[in-house]
């Protein structure tokens, strides 16, 4: 296991407890005997303890060593600079499995795909992991599902039957696209939802945000290829309202100071460990915009990221712009463009709340 953070480490003991033997690679040795000796990873997981059999080392030539299966859990944009140093110690068997949830900045490539780039291997010795797994929770073995998409169904079954245990479940796919999408748009939508919560706004308001979210979250992997189903599965539904309803979440946590007033260099400064999203806006908007996808609310996140869009903004302004009917979801062949459908929903919610329960113009 590359990566000794809140889910390395966690990834860990879901393989060890299912029986795997486990070497976790860890930056600083420092962690790395902590994790060794005592069995604590402090920093990241308070109050967990480990299962006995885990190692952890900074040598990434001895965690990775003859394993058949290496997870990699890093941040994303960080990925990229360790696969050099990575790449002439993969075997030729060997299977690799990201555990990430970012696109890279710069060239919008999914983790799998950086992967595949830099570790020159077969897209059928790829895994992804996702689904709605925070780490916190699984590590105090609460029962959980998560899903294993990779090209060869061979590799997701051989993947998930090590990450399964008596309280995680992994389900497979071959929708790589989808599954990876999936964990990458939810982190975005769950910075929204953060950032309605700390203005203040109600339940009707962040329901309103995730359903929608979750058709531009679908209307988005769609069009780079994903298979619609998989975003009403734990990848796509699933991660988001855990995602979104958890004080647990670092991004939903971000996008929760964000509504509260702080700077989006604040929030930065705030966070002690990686909130996916607030990378991945740019590089989603860019890849959105390129297969002609509206994704009105990244596009709102990213405005209160830039300082540009008060939060307090953030619902109302996506409800004032064009007052045109569009169905919820596309009708008699026509495309929406997840923006208009989503204003008329907003528009009836909000028009109702500021007139007292009366419909829109005080009808
Ligand atoms: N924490 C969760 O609940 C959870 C669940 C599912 C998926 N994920 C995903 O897993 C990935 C890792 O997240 P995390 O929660 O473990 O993050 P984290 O912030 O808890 O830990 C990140 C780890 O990566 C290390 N790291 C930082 N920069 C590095 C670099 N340049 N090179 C090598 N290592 C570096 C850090 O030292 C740390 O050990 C993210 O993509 C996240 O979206 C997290
Ligand atoms: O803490 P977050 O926001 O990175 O979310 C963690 C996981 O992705 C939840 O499935």
């Amino acid at each position: 296991m590359l990566g000794a953070g809140s889910w390395g480490t966690t990834f860990s003991k879901i393989l060890a407890d299912g029986g795997a033997d486990v070497t976790l690679w860890a930056r600083r040795p420092e962690l790395a005997r902590e994790i060794s000796l005592a069995k604590r990873n402090s920093d990241y997981l308070p109050g967990i303890n480990l299962p006995p059999s885990i190692r952890a080392t900074s040598s990434l030539e001895e965690a990775v060593g003859e394993s058949a299966f290496v997870f990699v859990s890093i941040p994303s944009q960080s990925l990229r600079s360790n696969l050099a140093a990575l790449a002439p110690l993969i075997g030729p068997e060997t299977v690799v499995i990201s555990l990430m949830k970012g696109v890279e900045k710069g060239t919008g490539l999914r983790m799998s795909e950086v992967l595949e780039q830099g570790l020159g291997i077969d897209r059928d010795r790829l895994a992804v992991a996702s689904g709605p797994n925070l780490a916190l929770e699984i590590a105090k073995e609460q029962p959980t599902a998560a899903v294993i998409s990779s090209a060869s169904l061979a590799t997701a079954e051989a993947v998930a039957k090590v990450a399964t245990n008596r309280y995680f479940r992994s389900f497979v796919n071959t929708d790589v696209i989808g599954t990876e999408f999936g964990g990458v748009l939810k982190n975005l939508i769950a910075v929204a939802i953060g950032i309605v919560d700390g203005v203040g706004y109600g339940e009707n308001t962040k329901a309103s945000i995730l359903t929608r979210g979750l058709a531009e979250m679908t209307d988005f992997a769609v069009a780079y290829g994903a298979v619609p189903e998989t975003m009403s599965g734990l990848a796509g539904l699933g991660d988001l309202i855990a995602t979104s309803s958890s004080p647990l979440s670092r991004n939903n946590t971000a996008g929760r100071l964000l509504g509260q007033g702080y700077s989006f260099t604040d929030v930065v400064a705030r966070m002690q460990q990686t909130a996916e999203g607030l990378a991945s806006v740019a590089p989603i908007l860019t890849l959105a915009a390129a297969r002609g996808v509206d994704m009105p609310i990244v596009q709102q996140v990213s405005q209160v990221l830039a300082g540009t869009l008060n939060p307090r903004d953030i619902a109302p302004h996506l409800t004032t712009d064009s007052l045109e009917p569009q169905g919820e979801r596309p009708i008699d062949g026509r495309k929406n463009r997840g923006g208009p459908s989503l204003r008329r929903p907003f528009q009836r919610t909000l028009d109702q709340l500021r007139n007292g329960g009366r419909g829109a113009g005080g009808h």
